[in-house]
């Protein structure tokens, strides 16, 4: 019951903790009091386990409530039951502009022949009605109007014609006809919001309704701190070996978007005792202390030595990925979570352990994560034994198609605009094989107006750019482009293994100077089967060529490869005249790839701006210009 915000991908198995770590002898000890313990994950615990280890360990303590204005509660949690005080309408309220009448006295009344009444006076809006009416008898009301005593329905005023202090009706009224009688919406005394409840904009509406210009409510303070000397704050300028700080910004704003109060302590180096201090801080002022970074096998990380010199590491190491050195720890009854520091990592440990484990201590209620089903429209191979979170790029085609919303690893920029993610438990081996269903947890709305998959090349870029609406963009290589072509998917797609309706001749080129750091194109790009053609040329196989030359990079794009060369972090690669030339580097023409695009009707108007854009760039285009 415990776990009921995870997944309940498994069933747990028992687990062995996590025992083995030895010491590695002399690892430059200098700040650390105890001895430099090397890390090593042999046990992984299994998640749920883990969860209920921690629930065990630190049971979720709630906050205490605090009373907001209305206008202030958005987004938090309720923290009490909401009972309504008053009936909902509080009276009999028009719904209509017309006369109140007595239903009876316009019994029989038609067009040809209408009934005559006594008009009485007005009941304005807002004002309390004290003229009383017999049958008979009408009194002017407007919409939202008191129904006056002794009416019972209001003829609209469509259906009436004024005489003086008279009025014809040309049609009858039943009784209760356009009147909101007191107690429908909601009757006093009834239980309107329970605990627990998020507070969106339809709750704050409801608790406006019933006049609540106050709620208790609660969240989660959660000091938020990142880990490591290489990191640099975005905005400013990035040395070499350095990274700009995502965790700090994707956590505290993942935290805020589930109603949770961040509070950001900025970046700790790697220094055991400014660690410490911060990590003492943090238990102080937060609920709970979310750390990431600084937890895995490396003799520099620190967290989890530090957590368990002040509290307790409650486990370390979760068949999870990606995350999977993430440590539950306690200090002084608090949690506190040391997520693993890769973006994407922290991301998914935060998604996957720490908001249930919040969501507890606010009381949430369950909610299921918004699903959908897809076909699969790559192999997706898990960790194997451990959970695993893919993040993935929607396409429609018949249903939704999911394909991995990067080829690269912890491509953090790739996976900010994924649809969602795909679980693979950890019981299962084999690899998810394309065309199988697989659920997709959603991020958000995955619907779009225009898509590109396949192959790329800086014609694709620019036509992007010039393009004036938002794209779903997928550069996943030659593989995706043909998939979407033999199922017809909402896209334009280019790939030499799709069928289309037009063909680019683009010119492979190499760039740089022969030499044994060569930069190689990714397998699934088109300009891989160039790369093979030069190894064979010299006489190489792969396997030999990976003995002789130094592969810098398997890079999905030319023009990746392109700016391999100009940073000089490789002396020779593969890629097309166009990227060259955009990168200003001097070629040497090799070949052409033929890439078919094509396009599911509809995407026709991105298809042409590619067209123009591969014109431009100078390759041959047929049958197009
Ligand atoms: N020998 C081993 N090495 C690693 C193992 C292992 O089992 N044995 N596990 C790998 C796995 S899996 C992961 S995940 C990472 C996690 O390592 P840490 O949690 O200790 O994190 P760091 O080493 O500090 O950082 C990893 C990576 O992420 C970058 N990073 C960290 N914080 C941020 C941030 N706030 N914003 C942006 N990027 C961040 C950091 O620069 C590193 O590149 O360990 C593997 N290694
Ligand atoms: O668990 Mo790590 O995130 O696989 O790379």
């Amino acid at each position: 019951m415990y776990s009921r915000f995870l997944d309940p991908a498994t069933k747990s198995k028992p687990l062995v903790g996590f025992k083995n770590s030895y010491a590695l002898p002399k690892f430059g000890a200098s700040r650390m009091p105890t001895e430099r313990k090397r890390k090593v994950f042999k046990k992984l615990e299994n998640v749920d386990v883990a969860f209920n280890k921690l629930l065990e360990k630190v049971p979720p303590k709630s906050p205490e409530p605090f009373e907001v204005d209305l206008l202030d509660s958005l987004g938090l949690y309720l923290a009490e039951d909401v009972v309504s005080n008053l009936s909902i309408p509080p009276f009999p309220r028009t719904s209509v502009d017309g006369y109140a009448v007595n239903s009876v006295s316009t019994w029989g009344a038609s067009e040809d022949n209408p009934v005559r009444l006594k008009v009485k006076g007005r009941v304005k809006v807002g004002e309390e009605a004290r003229i009383e009416i017999a049958p008979g008898e009408a009194v002017e009301v407007d919409t939202g109007s008191m129904l006056p005593p002794g009416a019972d329905a209001v003829v609209p005023i469509e259906y009436v014609k004024e005489e003086g202090n008279e009025i014809l009706v040309f049609r009858s009224v039943v009784p209760g006809e356009n009147v909101l009688w007191p107690g429908t919406d909601v009757y006093p005394n009834e239980l309107v919001f329970t605990e627990g409840e998020r507070i969106t904009s339809r709750v704050i509406a409801g608790l406006a309704s019933i006049g609540r210009g106050k709620v208790k409510v609660r969240t989660v303070k959660v000091a938020v701190i990142s880990t490591g000397n290489e990191l640099v704050e975005p905005g400013k300028e990035l040395p070499p070996g350095k990274v700009y700080d995502v965790n700090t910004y994707s956590l505290t704003t993942r935290l805020k978007e589930e109603g949770f109060e961040p509070i950001p302590l900025g970046v700790i180096p790697d220094d055991y005792e400014k660690m410490k201090r911060a990590l003492e801080k943090a238990v102080e002022i937060a609920d709970v202390v979310v750390t990431s970074g600084s937890t895995s096998a490396g003799p520099e990380d620190l967290v989890y030595r530090i957590v368990g010199e002040l509290g307790e590491v409650i486990v370390h190491g979760l068949a999870f990925k990606p995350g999977k050195p993430v440590m539950l720890g306690a200090v002084k009854g608090k949690p506190v979570f040391g997520l693993a520091g890769h973006p994407d990592s922290a991301y998914f440990n935060l998604e996957k352990i720490v908001l249930p484990y919040l969501k507890l201590m606010v009381r949430a209620k369950s909610t299921s994560p918004r699903k959908v089903k897809a076909t699969s429209g790559s192999t997706f191979t898990p960790a194997r034994g451990r959970r695993t979170h893919v993040p993935v790029t929607l396409l429609e085609g018949n249903g939704y198609w999911a394909f991995p919303s990067s080829i690269s690893d912890h491509a953090m920029v790739s996976y900010s605009k994924s649809d969602g993610y795909i679980v693979i438990p950890e019981t299962r081996r084999a690899p998810v094989e394309v065309g199988e269903e697989v659920e997709v947890y959603l991020f958000g709305d995955p619907s779009y107006s225009y898509a590109f998959i396949g192959d790329v090349d800086v014609f694709v870029d620019e036509a992007l750019r010039s393009f004036k609406e938002p794209v779903k963009f997928l550069p996943i290589g030659s593989f995706g482009g043909e998939l979407a072509s033999k199922t017809e998917l909402k896209a334009v797609w280019l790939s030499p293994k799709a069928s289309g309706k037009a063909t680019i001749r683009i010119e492979v080129v190499t760039v740089g100077n022969e030499g044994k750091r060569i930069a190689v194109p990714h397998s699934n790009s088109f300009l891989y089967q160039f790369y093979l053609e030069y190894l064979k040329s010299k006489g190489l196989t792969p396997a030999r060529a990976r003995k002789e030359l130094l592969h810098v990079g398997s890079y999905p794009t030319p023009q990746a490869i392109c700016y391999a060369i100009k940073e000089g972090m490789a002396e020779f690669g593969f890629t097309t005249r166009a990227s060259a030339e955009a990168y200003g580097l001097p070629y040497k023409r090799i070949g052409v790839a033929e890439l078919k695009l094509g396009w599911k009707e509809g995407q026709d108007k991105l298809a042409e701006a590619i067209l123009r854009s591969a014109e431009e760039a100078g390759y041959e285009v047929e049958p197009f210009g």
